[in-house]
């Protein structure tokens, strides 16, 4: 996999510059003071030299406000040490220079020396990585606006057509909302163009060390009528848009008068900008004019001897390009350079690639150090909402209540007629309600998503709807306001859970009516795994029993949002119920520890409620307790509770079920099959044993907070202890 380029940089099918090599580079004609690029120098072979950690770190300070911690390695170059970091962040390192104070006009430092020699020197610690050029062409966050495209446009990410998206002021990214996670992450403002973007480059040229990379962005892209360049001829429609171009040009603001040289630690060009100075301009012939010229330039550059071209660009659609930098084609190194001491070591941040954009694109996710507001929701708000509108799912994917446009399988809560509360769970409330007879409406805990968790949601009810299998419960669709909420087919008898160990008198089932459970358990959940779908929360309370003796599962689906709701703690922490999870799920060792198995394990638990009529652990009162030993093996569910008239396959199968290592669990694939092959003695039961007829218990008062206080003890955050009896099983 070649790793993306930041802003400026190139493919990695590119022939790079090596960080090793020395300033002055003939390839690519960059100037001498471009430290970061260059050709090969004698010196600083750190193939050859000891590795050896010196336990010092310094604090880089890096472009876009981004700053990280460099470990100080023996006979490390400072070049190498710093491209490193930069490359990480899909930061181009040819377009930067060191220096020990936060003034990019301060004396650069000599990055052959090495950073042992360098941080003797640093009482603080501390270097700071400049880039007025990278600062003036691009920054860290866009600024998005939702908008209505008549006719429609293309999303920039998936290619598909949309209606109501959003757009970058100034980069022109346009995307669907759910495609977000898809788009840079780094605004590129060249291609916005514009009086702006050339003015600061025209200072840069003078004032700064990137002097020569802005004239030459400038002839090149933003000064395409400048007498040095020879302009191509355009078509009819083409110089249409040339015209408007410059007419909007001479309407811009002059953004010299911006440039404030009263704080002295500030250069004297915009640096950093202030972007409230001009109104964006967002009109479509920019977004054309740019394709234009990104393609015009492309081509121009194509010819060139000193410049190689990614072949990834020469095939790109207008669209990409004008994603893709076009920056790249001016020299520096791809991410994966074969400098042992600088490949990147963690995933990168999105850049401004066409590559990094379409295939294996990263989430939205900012680096590390990045202030994370930067590309949080908030940038969804847009401009025009007032400054006191709360971020919620009306102000994200909110339309004009009076043009109500309902998205497929979207319901219009108007519709619903809602009944009573039944109870909730750890992620939402269940209301029996009446949406063309009775449903369940399950309303998420949910005041204000950000981005990812909507975005989780509508991929979760994507799966949803694909879910048809008569022992799955029946999605009906989703609500988007005054809640996010779903609506699912009610089921009048109650759960599995209800039927074990609330409703009394306590019945049990017959042994035929177990392995008929099982069964269509088993069946429902194999349908879902070959869906792709893991339920990550499979336990009897899950599991309905409808009038006809029909199993239903429910509240599979929504898995991402289940885990992803609860925010920051998504990955250090299990939600949910403990009893059910399992011993992978509970260490959490692994970034996902759900699969196929984990259900698995889920279902052994249940066929352990059925089979012994109990919860399993109730001797022990310690949440804490149950996890830790659960978790490292040492307790499992007892298969001495278990009926004595089980059968010995069933138990066995049981046991598979409950194995402390998951490979050695089955599959519900096997498991269907091995469960259609236990033949039962023809007298199963006794007296006391009772057959459980799946209608009873059914009624609305039995569906309130029935047993609900029970079943609280073994959720995850609860901290009630326990009080029964029975014990566990210790291994
Ligand atoms: N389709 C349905 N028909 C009838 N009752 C339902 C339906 N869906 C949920 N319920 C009931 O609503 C209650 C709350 O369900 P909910 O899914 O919120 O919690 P849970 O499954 O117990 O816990 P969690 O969601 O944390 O796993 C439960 O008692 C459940 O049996
Ligand atoms: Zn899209
Ligand atoms: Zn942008």
């Amino acid at each position: 996999m070649s790793s993306p380029p930041g802003p400026g940089g190139i493919s990695g099918n590119v022939r790079h510059q090596s960080p090793l090599l020395s300033p002055c580079s003939p390839q690519t004609g960059l100037p001498i003071q471009q430290l970061f690029s260059g050709t090969s120098t004698a010196t600083a072979s750190p193939i050859l030299s000891p590795r050896r950690l010196t336990n010092t770190l310094l604090m880089v300070h890096l472009p876009f406000g981004l700053h990280s911690k460099v470990e100080v390695r023996t006979g490390e170059t400072a070049r190498d040490a710093i491209s490193r970091v930069l490359r990480k962040r899909c930061i181009q390192p040819s377009f930067c220079h060191v220096s020990s104070s936060p003034n990019p006009r301060d004396e650069r430092l000599d990055l052959q020396e090495e950073m042992e020699s360098i941080a003797s020197r640093l009482p603080k610690k501390e270097l700071w990585v400049h880039s007025e050029y990278l600062d003036t062409i691009s920054r860290i966050e866009h600024t998005f606006q939702r908008k209505t495209f008549i006719p429609p446009q293309t999303c920039d990410a998936c290619k598909r057509q949309m209606w109501i998206a959003y757009r970058c002021e100034y980069c022109n990214v346009k995307f669907h909302q759910r495609c977000s996670s898809k788009i840079p992450i780094y605004c590129d403002l060249l291609q916005r163009g514009g009086e702006e973007i050339f003015n600061k480059l025209r200072i840069l040229c003078t004032n700064s060390n990137n002097g020569q990379l802005a004239e030459e962005i400038l002839t090149k892209f933003v000064e395409p009528t400048s007498p040095s360049v020879q302009v191509p001829q355009h078509s009819p429609g083409e110089r249409e848009i040339q015209r408007k171009r410059a007419v909007k040009r001479t309407q811009a603001p002059n953004v010299a008068s911006i440039v404030s040289p009263a704080n002295p630690s500030l250069p004297t060009v915009p640096y950093p900008r202030d972007r409230s100075s001009s109104a964006p301009n967002i009109n479509a012939i920019n977004e054309e004019n740019a394709s234009f010229e990104t393609e015009r330039i492309m081509a121009d550059l194509e010819k060139r001897d000193d410049v190689k071209i990614p072949s990834s660009s020469r095939i790109q659609t207008g669209a990409q390009r004008r994603l893709g930098n076009r920056l790249q084609a001016m020299g520096g190194s791809p991410c994966s350079s074969t400098s042992p001491s600088s490949t990147c070591s963690s995933p990168p941040a999105h850049s401004l690639h066409p590559s990094h954009l379409f295939p294996n694109a990263m989430p939205l996710t900012p680096p590390q150090s990045a202030p994370p507001q930067k590309v949080s929701i908030h940038f969804f708000r847009g401009r025009s909402k007032s400054p006191g509108d709360k971020l919620d799912v009306i102000s994200i994917l909110g339309r004009p209540k009076s043009k109500k446009v309902l998205e497929e399988w979207e319901i219009d809560e108007s519709q619903v007629t809602l009944h009573c509360k039944v109870g909730s769970g750890s992620f939402g409330t269940v209301f029996r309600a009446e949406y063309f007879g009775l449903v369940a409406l399950k309303r998420l805990n949910v005041a204000e998503p950000n981005l990812s968790q909507l975005q989780a949601f509508k991929n979760e009810v994507a799966l949803l709807k694909k879910t048809r299998h008569p022992n799955i419960l029946n999605f009906m669709g989703w609500i988007r306001e005054p809640q996010l909420a779903i609506v699912t087919q009610w089921c009048e008898g109650s759960s599995l859970y209800k039927h074990i160990h609330c409703i009394e008198p306590r019945k049990e089932f017959e042994l035929q009516t177990v392995l008929d459970i099982f069964k269509q358990v088993a069946l429902g959940m194999n349908f879902l795994h070959s869906k792709r779908i893991i339920h990550r929360d499979l336990k009897s309370n899950n599991i309905f029993l409808t009038d006809d003796s029909t199993i239903k599962i429910g509240d599979f689906g929504l898995a991402t949002v289940k885990t992803r709701w609860s925010g920051t703690q998504q990955n250090q922490q299990p939600t949910g119920s403990i009893l059910w999870m399992a011993p992978e799920v509970i260490r959490m060792q692994d970034q996902n520890p759900y699969t196929n198995k984990s259900d698995i394990y889920s279902f052994g638990v249940v066929m352990y409620e059925v089979l012994s009529g109990q919860l399993p652990y109730t001797n022990i009162n310690n949440r804490d307790q149950i996890l830790f030993m659960v978790g490292h093996g040492f307790l499992r569910p007892d298969p001495s509770r278990i009926r004595p008239d089980c059968t010995r396959a069933l138990r066995e199968l049981f046991e598979r079920c409950i194995k402390l290592n998951r490979d050695d669990r089955p599959e519900f694939g096997e498991l269907s099959n091995s469960l259609k092959d236990i033949a039962l003695p023809k007298l199963s039961c006794s007296t006391s044993m009772p057959n459980l007829h799946f209608g009873g218990g059914g009624n609305s008062s039995d569906l309130s907070i029935h047993g609900r206080d029970d079943y609280a003890l073994h959720r995850f955050n609860d901290t009630h202890a326990l009080n029964t009896t029975h014990i566990g099983h210790m291994v």
